[in-house]
């Protein structure tokens, strides 16, 4: 099943979502759904609050274009460890629709999550995947791409969404 997708300005992107406590069946429908949701918008991730639920849940899928997809599926993701090299990619956001931006991050990241087996996963990321696990795992903890950015452009960005917001039917 698509859920809608949140957008800018909705304060619920804000929200801190709550680790998922057992991995079960009801989990690893709304990871389908998830998944679904991802590939319709298009984009290469998404987080549960994007579709309004606040739990530690995240999809990815970095192949390349053209490629047999390679979904993931990350519960309760953590960042353990972080290089000191950092790099710049452009980032987009499925919930602040045609804006992008190039971000600076950590190059490569760490990470411990649980998968759908419920089984205690770690992963050494780099490239997109590491800019993707961190923009993702951002999302968790209420944190959005344009805060990496000047004040200036982000309330530029705030200020277009707020526009649009007014101009969007409310959701039914
Ligand atoms: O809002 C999200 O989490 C999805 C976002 C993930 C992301 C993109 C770029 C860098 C870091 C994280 C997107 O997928 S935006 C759409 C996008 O980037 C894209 C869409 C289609 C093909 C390729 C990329
Ligand atoms: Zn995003």
């Amino acid at each position: 099943t698509i859920r809608p997708l949140i957008l800018l300005p909705d304060p619920k992107l804000r929200e801190v979502s709550k680790p998922i406590e057992r991995v079960d069946d009801a989990v690893r429908k709304f990871a389908d759904d998830m998944l679904e949701t991802m590939y319709d918008a298009p984009g290469i991730g998404l987080a549960a609050i994007q579709v309004g639920e606040p739990r530690r849940l995240l999809v990815l899928d970095v192949a390349e274009k053209d490629a047999p997809p390679e979904p993931q599926v990350f519960i309760n993701p953590e960042i353990v460890a972080r290089s000191e090299e950092r790099s710049v990619h452009e980032e987009g956001c499925l919930s602040i629709p045609d804006y992008y931006a190039e971000v600076e991050r950590p190059a490569a990241v760490t990470v411990k999550y649980i998968d759908l087996d419920g089984k205690e996963q770690k992963v050494e990321a780099n490239g997109i995947l590491a800019t993707c696990l961190q923009h993702e795992i951002d999302h968790l903890n209420g944190v959005l791409f344009i805060d990496y950015l000047s004040k200036l452009k982000r309330d530029i960005v705030v200020r277009k969404f707020k526009k649009l917001a007014k101009d969007r039917p409310p959701p039914a």
